[in-house]
């Protein structure tokens, strides 16, 4: 089974794509540590929490529980969890192990890059959409009203340790919601994994084995070559941003309730991909050939509590806008992007219109 690493200039980890990989967690912790807090849902560790269990046998660990949900990924849920933390004792040789979806996965990331100001997590994704995106990377975060991931740090994980089998427990819109993530990695830099989503739906939806793991490999792969060349996010890895300044502005506009993620990211593609064609940037057939792909894994939650005018001042909030100049990730082709800066608004707005109509 594959492992890829991501290299910066502070660190190097790998990312381990292997079946039962969660039984020996205790192979990945460092010589030396104290504590170890596992945040999980009662959900994900009602499933999936005995191997983890198995895998601590001998260390003192303890579960810092989390209740779940994208409406709760705020600093008052870390904060909570860094008390209870205190309270058990933890100390700056403590770990964290981030054992869940993407929430958990970033608010878990999050508490180590602030606890005592900074201790290390060990990631380990139990959805499709963390195990192809999430988990790898180091962004790790939280929501503010006024918009998404607004507040967190770049905290890279000692480790990610992906076990595809457990994702055979995911509900069917979970699941759903993660190939989004995928189809954005294809239509970003793989057209292999494009034509996957494109040509093999049936086995896709199945989770065919093969299927999963050529979308778990291939998606760990691109993160880790992209954060590597640029973790901060100063240039190339904008292009994992694909359909995310729309779809940000669609999750905080319906309050974090309404959409999945990925959901929001499926959606936000389709209005990316018209802003491409639209600015001249993307050929008729791709433009489709996109929108079909994205449409074919669907259907969305209504669009009806979302009006154009709303999620147009939403834009500038994205974290790519630079003094209220939003950023778009352009589709070029199917495997190439172009970040482009000051599209004229009535475009931005075209491109949105004919995403909610
Ligand atoms: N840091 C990054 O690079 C990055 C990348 C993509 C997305 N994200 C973030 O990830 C979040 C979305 O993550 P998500 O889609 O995984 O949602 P999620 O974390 O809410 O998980 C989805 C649901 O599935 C349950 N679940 C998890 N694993 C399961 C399993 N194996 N079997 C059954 N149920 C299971 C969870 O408890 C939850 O109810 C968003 O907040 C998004 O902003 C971060
Ligand atoms: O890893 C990245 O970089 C991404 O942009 C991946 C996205 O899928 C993910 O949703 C990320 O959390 C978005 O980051 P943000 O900086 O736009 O909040
Ligand atoms: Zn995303």
């Amino acid at each position: 089974m594959p492992a890829f690493a991501v290299t910066t200039t502070a660190h190097r980890y790998e990312a381990t794509v292997e079946r039962g990989v969660l039984r020996r967690l205790r192979d990945f912790l460092p010589a030396k540590h104290g504590k170890v807090f596992v945040v999980a849902t009662d959900d994900v560790w009602a499933l999936h929490g005995s191997a983890v269990a198995t895998g601590l046998d001998g260390t003192d660990w303890h579960r810092l529980v989390f209740p779940g949900g994208e409406e709760r990924k705020r600093l008052a849920s870390v904060e909570a969890m860094a008390d209870r933390m205190v309270e058990l004792g933890g100390d700056r040789s403590s770990l964290v192990v981030a054992f869940g979806g993407g929430i958990v996965n970033d608010l878990g990331g999050f508490l180590a890059a602030i606890y005592m100001r900074g201790i290390p997590v060990i990631q380990i994704p139990t959805t499709l959409l963390s195990q192809v995106d999430a988990a790898v990377g180091g962004k790790t975060g939280a929501n503010l009203v006024g918009g998404k991931n607004l507040i967190g740090s770049f905290h890279q994980p000692l480790a990610v340790l992906t076990d595809p089998d457990v994702l055979m427990t995911l509900p069917e819109r979970e699941y759903r919601a993660g190939l989004f993530e995928v189809i954005k990695h294809g239509v970003i830099a793989c057209e292999p994994l494009f034509r996957l989503m494109q040509n093999e739906q049936p086995r896709v939806m199945a989770r065919e084995a093969g299927a999963v793991e050529q979308m778990v490999a291939e998606s760990v792969r691109i993160k880790c070559e992209v954060v590597t060349a640029d973790e901060k996010e100063m240039g190339l890895r904008k292009i994992l941003n694909f359909g995310h300044t729309v779809g940000h502005a669609m999750e905080a506009e319906t309050k974090y309730a309404h959409f999945l993620h990925g959901e929001a990211v499926g959606l936000g593609m389709i209005a990316a991909t018209h802003l491409s064609r639209l600015a001249g940037r993307l050929s008729e057939a791709h433009s489709q050939e996109i929108i079909d792909v994205v449409n074919a894994y669907g259907p969305f939650p209504s669009t009806e509590p979302l009006r154009t005018e709303n999620l147009m001042p939403r834009l500038v909030k994205d974290k790519k806008a630079i003094q209220g100049t939003v950023h778009f990730v352009l589709a070029t082709g199917i495997g190439s992007t172009e970040v482009v800066a000051g599209l004229p608004a009535e475009m931005v707005r075209e491109a949105i219109e004919l995403t909610l109509a």
